[in-house]
């Protein structure tokens, strides 16, 4: 990234860490495949294991329930396997909230017509009573609801919702891909069954991730079948370097969270008083718990695709809903589940902090924040907000 640039899009992808470029780059030294017996062979092994211990820790888990993927993407596909079970019940049904991902959204690997959707409340929350219902006297499921929200950053109640899937016989997914490095959480606290997790959330490399299992679970299908590496549940050579890389960055994530966290929280804090005095703004779910690093905001009459190009050109990167969707004129999908119009949700515009976001960041976001929100002219605005 370059010094005069301002970078607040840290829910998209984060700067690599220092220690995750060390490690890689001293992976990427190694001649040796993992599952090679010689010493070249071991040494290899040794990194993706101690990579494995890191992850594993960051969250509760034992090393051996971590199967590394190509990214989050793969962890929740691989996790929504029809035939998921404990003992000999096996789950045919998938029930997901309707803010997850795409990568969920799209229901893994189970039968088109078999996915049930949950609603979420205007604060972009999962309402409760309504998966009660949705589990209420079927077949048991597995239910798939995120930690936090990548475009709103709305935490949802886990492990209440927990306790739910389970007294219907059911299992639970768990994308905690946002929340890694910023809420600490253990799997057994959420109370989840199987949890996935993305290295270059939280400044490591793109394209590894992980998939947390736990000892109960039977059934998981791999999603790539030929040698027998992570315990016959993903095959391929690991991807030595990208995991190396994504043990180093749990590790410096996890050990600097508390103070850095409570410092960007106040950054965001400060960022949110001062987006809130441009009249008609919207910080969207800024009355329930959410990450401590990023804001929605919307203005209706200014198009975030607008917006998106209006910061960038004064240097500042930020995010039109989710990075997934960014590009397309589309509202996002997790708005609309939150019962926004399409001219509020078509004006949001996340931005999301990190480790290296500072006072002169939020400054430089808020002069180009002004100076876009001044350039609207009274007629938009107001026709806009008539509309909303
Ligand atoms: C909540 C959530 N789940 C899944 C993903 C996909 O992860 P990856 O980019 O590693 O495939 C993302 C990334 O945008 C995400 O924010």
């Amino acid at each position: 990234m370059t010094a005069d640039r301002v970078y607040l899009d840290w829910n998209a992808t984060t700067p690599l860490r220092p220690q995750a470029r060390a490690a890689m780059a001293a992976a990427m030294e190694l001649a040796g495949n993992p599952s090679s017996i010689h010493a070249e062979g071991r040494a290899a092994r040794g990194l993706v294991e101690q990579a494995r211990a890191m992850v594993a820790a960051a969250v509760g888990a034992a090393p051996r329930n971590v199967v590394f993927t190509s990214g989050g993407t793969e962890a929740n596909t691989l996790a929504l396997t029809p035939g998921l079970g404990i003992g000999s019940q096996r789950i045919e049904q998938l029930v997901v909230s309707a803010i997850e991902h795409a990568s969920v959204l799209t229901g893994g690997r189970f039968p088109h017509g078999s996915v049930a959707t949950v609603q979420v409340s205007r604060e972009g929350v999962v309402d409760l009573d309504h998966l009660r219902g949705l589990l209420a006297g079927g077949h048991p499921a597995l239910v798939s609801v995120m930690l936090a929200n990548n475009e709103t950053g709305a935490l949802q109640p886990l492990p209440a919702i927990a306790e739910i899937v389970h007294a219907a016989d059911g299992l639970l997914h768990v994308d905690a891909i946002q929340a890694l490095g910023k809420i600490p959480f253990t799997v057994n606290e959420l109370g989840a069954d199987l949890v996935s997790l993305s290295a270059h959330k939280l400044g490591g490399p793109t394209g590894v991730g992980a998939l947390v299992l736990t000892e109960r679970l039977a059934g998981l299908e791999p999603l790539l079948r030929g040698g027998g590496q992570e315990l016959g549940r993903r095959a391929g050579t690991e991807n030595v370097a990208g995991i190396a890389g994504f043990g180093a960055a749990v590790a410096a994530a996890m050990a600097g969270m508390e103070s850095d966290m409570a410092r960007i929280e106040n950054l965001r804090n400060r960022l949110e008083a001062n987006l809130r005095q441009t009249e008609g703004s919207v910080i969207i779910a800024e009355s329930v718990p959410r990450l401590p690093n990023t804001t929605l905001v919307a203005l209706p009459g200014l198009r975030a695709e607008t917006a998106v190009i209006g910061f960038d050109l004064a240097g500042v990167a930020v995010s039109s809903g989710s990075a997934c969707s960014s590009g397309k004129v589309r509202a996002s999908h997790v708005l609309e589940a939150m019962g926004f119009g399409p001219e509020l949700a078509q004006s949001a515009i996340r931005l999301s902090l990190g480790w290296s976001s500072s006072e002169s960041d939020i400054d430089r976001c808020l002069k180009a924040w002004r100076k876009l929100a001044g350039n609207l002219t009274k007629r938009d605005h107001e026709t806009e907000l008539e509309r909303f």
